[in-house]
This record gives C-alpha cells, structure tokens and sequence, in this order.
C-alpha cells in the first residue's frame, strides 16, 4: 500500500522510539486508535478524566485536520486483578462481594457512570466499545496462536507467556529482563518457569464466580490479552495509534506488543502515554485511595471549567490537582465564554463589511493555534492562542462595533478550535449535562427583549417589569445602555 505523508503533517511524541516522529496513517486519511479504558469496579475519577479528555482532543485533532478516526476504548469487566499482578482477587469480584452484586451488575452499574462522566466532560463516544468478557473467544484463540508458536505454556490449568523466549519483551519500557527481577519481588508462582512471566489465563478456583470454559479447563483470561485480542480485531494489524496512562507502559503494554507479535501480528505503530493527574505530587488513583471522583467535582464545579483545567496542560505533562488550579481555570475560562458570547450578542445588530486588519489578526490566532496542535497535540499552546485571539477581539470590541463578517470569523475561531477541537463549548448534540447553551439561552434572550421592548412601547409597563423580576428571579440583569438593552448572567 502507499502512504502517503498528509498535509498538513502532525508531529507526535511516539513512546516507542522515544522521540517526536511524523505521522503517517496506515491508510491515507484514516486514523486507527486504541485506548486502554477503565476496569469498571467503581466511579471513575478526575485521573481518568485527564487520559480521556488527553486522548478526546488527540482524537479532534485529527477530525479537524481532516481525518476519519475510527476510535476504540476497550472496558475491562475482568481479569485485573489486584495490585496489577498476576495474584490476588480479581477488582470485580472483591466490589461485587463489598456491594453484594453480581460481577456484571457491578461492571455495568460502573460503566453508565462512566459513560455518564464522559458525556458530562464533553468526550466524544468511542466508535467502539469493545468489553473483555464479550471476547473470550478472541483472547482464547490467540493464546492458542501463542503456543503454537512456543511463545506460551501450560501450567496447572493456567497458561503463560514465556518471556525468555520473546526478546523484545522490554522495548516499550526499556526495560531489560534481568534488571526486573525487582518488579517481580512477589513469592514465585511455582507454576512459572521464570517468575517474569505473566497471564495469559488463569485457572479458575472453585468459588471463583467469573469462569469460562478454554482448552485449559475452566478459567478467565489475563488483564493484558483482552487489548491485543480486541484492538486487533478492530483496528487490524499495524494499526496507527495505541494509547493508554504511562503507568500502563509496564507491564501492561509492554505484555499487549509481546503477546501480538510474538503470534505473529503486527502491533501499533505509534504509542502515546498520557502523564497523570496528581494530588499533593502523588498519582491520583483508586487503590491509592486518594481520589475525587469526576461526579463529586462535577458536582461542584462546571464541567466545561474541570475540561479547561485538563486542557490547561500538556497531555505528556503532569497535572497538579488543587484548588487554585480550578480558581484559575475558572476565571480563564470565563474570559473566553465571555468574549464569545460577546461577539454572539453582537453579531444579529452588528453592521456589514469587515475589519481586515481584525481578520488577519483571527486567521494568525487560528494559524496558531493549529500549528500548536500538530506539534504534538500542544493544547497548552492552542489555549494561549485562544486567550491571544480574545485579547485583539476584546480590544476591538471596546473600541466600538465590529464588522458582521468579522464577527462570523470570529465566532467560527471560537467554536471550530475551542469548541470542536478543545471541546470547551459543548457543541449541539453533546449531552445536557455538560451543555454549554449559550447559544440557546443568547436566542431566547434576543426574543425576551424583543418581548421587553414591544411591551414598553405598548405602554404594557406592568408586563415589562414582570419580565425583569422574572429575569432577575433567574440571575439575568438587563441594562439599557446606548446601543440598546444588554444582559448578563
Ligand atoms: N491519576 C491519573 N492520571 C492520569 N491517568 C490515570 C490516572 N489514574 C489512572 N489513569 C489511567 O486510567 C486508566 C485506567 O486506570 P485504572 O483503572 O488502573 O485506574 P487507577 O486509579 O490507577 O486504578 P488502580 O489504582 O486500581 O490501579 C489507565 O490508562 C491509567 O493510566
Ligand atoms: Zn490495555
């Protein structure tokens, strides 16, 4: 196949060859990405909410440069165990035992409040979903492949990759097999050869309720088959982009890239790794117990000011959780929502013709702002040239009326960049939790002052007081200035 280098060319930060690399698309003009989702056994939180917001706008990068992405988040609903080894109980069972649930009711009463999250945040849907335990099929028949090879073996019932014969085994994390003994420091499983080699299927216990049948006897897969087996599947061999938290490099990526090409698969061909939401400098997560859920701080928090705050820093950068972090985003945000709903107020009333001078100034900001994004995704970057593009907007709009057309670029810059790339103004279609209607609200206030406006011609004084007790009831004050009535909320 040709691959053709696209234009314009984005740059990214592949993991693997531990350096900024182009990127060129399996197929021209498609994207194929995978990212490692949540083990649904309980509410996510804001650490999560950094990966996914950080692989969103990765995600609208590429539509806005003009790509079709098909985007595949993977749930696991078994085969984590705790503390990421291959012992211990299974994350789904310990919660559905603590909530006396069944496994799958936990999986799914955690996975809507995922998806909740994620609508509230503004994350688009991935294309595909898939769940561990709905592709067991898939994870049994490539252990096969592996043991055909000689990559896999038998073992009491459960079955493990034999690392010793795979020497790439190591090159996401650099990681060499003799310096990891120290990560294996847990009691050696007699039924490994080598105390490295991990999952691929473990013999279920009697009482373990998550069971399914294999020609190993009766078992559950390993934590790490389920994303080969599934972005395989979806995605096809070589596919583009596979994403994840750097704390997944090892060893769970590191065991995806092994179990696929030691089978005889091409893997992905770019890795990206998030950095992780800390609090008080430690990694905000749940066995740590240190954590906010995304519903607690949406609870107090607007979720488009918690997005802004993600989006505040870069994707590979580490973001320190604290409250003045949000008193800050907050204010930041605000500044942009309100030069947008500014340019919105004016646009219907504002007069013909153009600013040129202002254009140019909107199309640099633009420029800018896209370039920051092909740099590695640099949001950072794209929200100073958000804050430049409002600083020369406000300025123009103080010094006296703007150009309709102007206005239009403008407001295009706002909810084309910020709103379809950043995700920062919930675009028609997003869900009503995280909505920004500001664009409803500006149409109806239009009609509300029209209303106003007739009722004091009319001489209706009552009804036009009214109006504004109700509009001051809800927040809304109207001003009558020289240019006409203007509200605020
Ligand atoms: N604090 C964080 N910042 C950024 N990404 C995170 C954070 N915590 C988890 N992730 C990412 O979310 C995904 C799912 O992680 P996981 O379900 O293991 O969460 P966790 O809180 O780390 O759980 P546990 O502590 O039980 O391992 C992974 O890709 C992981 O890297
Ligand atoms: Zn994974």
């Amino acid at each position: 196949m040709t691959q053709s280098i696209p234009d314009p060319l984005i740059v990214l930060y592949d993991t693997l060859q531990r350096q900024k690399v182009p990127f060129v698309p399996g197929t021209p003009g498609r994207v194929g990405m995978y990212l490692c989702g949540p083990t649904v056994y309980s509410d996510a939180h804001l650490g999560h909410a950094k990966k996914e917001v950080a692989f969103d706008v990765i995600r609208r990068a590429f539509m806005h440069f003009g790509y079709q992405v098909r985007y595949v988040a993977n749930i696991t609903d078994v085969g984590h165990l705790q503390n990421d080894s291959d012992d211990g109980e299974d994350k789904m069972l310990a919660r559905a035992r603590l909530e006396q649930l069944e496994p799958m009711e936990v999986a799914d009463k955690y996975l809507w409040s995922f998806v909740k999250d994620m609508e509230a945040l503004n994350v688009l849907k991935p294309s595909i979903n898939p769940r561990a335990t709905g592709h067991i099929t898939e994870q049994i028949a490539l252990i096969e492949e592996l043991m055909e090879k000689g990559h896999a073996y038998e073992s009491g019932g459960s079955v493990y990759f034999d690392v010793r014969s795979w020497p790439g085994y190591g090159k996401l994390s650099g990681r060499k097999l003799d310096d990891q003994e120290e990560g294996t420091r847990e009691a050696v499983r007699e039924d490994k050869r080598d105390p490295r080699d991990f999952a691929l299927w473990k013999r279920a216990e009697a009482g373990h309720i998550m069971r399914w049948d294999s020609p190993w006897g009766t078992g559950f897969p390993g934590w790490h088959i389920e994303c080969s087996a599934m972005s395989l599947k979806y995605l096809g061999e070589g596919f583009d982009i596979h994403g994840g938290g750097l704390d997944l490099q090892f060893p769970h990526h590191e065991a995806e890239i092994a179990q696929a090409e030691a089978a005889g698969h091409a893997f992905a061909r770019y890795w990206m790794h998030n950095n992780m939401l800390t609090i008080g400098g430690e990694k905000m997560s749940k066995s740590k117990g240190n954590f906010l859920t995304i519903q607690d701080v949406l609870s107090q928090h607007d979720p488009m000011v918690v997005r802004f705050l993600l989006v505040g820093s870069h994707y590979r950068s580490v973001t320190e959780f604290s409250d003045a972090a949000f008193e800050s985003a907050r204010s930041g945000y605000r500044r942009l929502t309100e030069a947008l709903h500014e340019v919105e107020r004016r646009l219907p009333g504002a007069p013909a013709g153009q600013d040129s001078a202002l254009d140019a100034r909107i199309a640099a900001h633009s420029a800018a702002f896209e370039d920051a994004l092909r740099d590695d995704f640099n949001t950072p970057k794209a929200v100073a040239a958000l804050f430049g593009l409002t600083t020369d907007l406000n300025a123009a709009l103080n010094a006296g009326p703007v150009p309709q057309s102007t206005l239009t670029r403008a407001r295009g810059a706002y909810r084309d960049l910020g709103g379809g790339v950043l995700g920062l103004f919930a675009e028609a279609g997003a869900p009503a939790a995280g909505r920004d209607d500001s664009e409803v609200v500006g149409a109806l206030m239009d009609l509300v002052l029209k209303a106003r406006q007739n009722y004091r011609l009319n001489k209706q004084y009552a009804e036009a007081d009214e109006l504004r007790a109700t509009l001051t009831r809800v927040g809304v004050t109207v001003e009558d200035t020289k240019d006409g009535p203007r509200w605020k909320r």
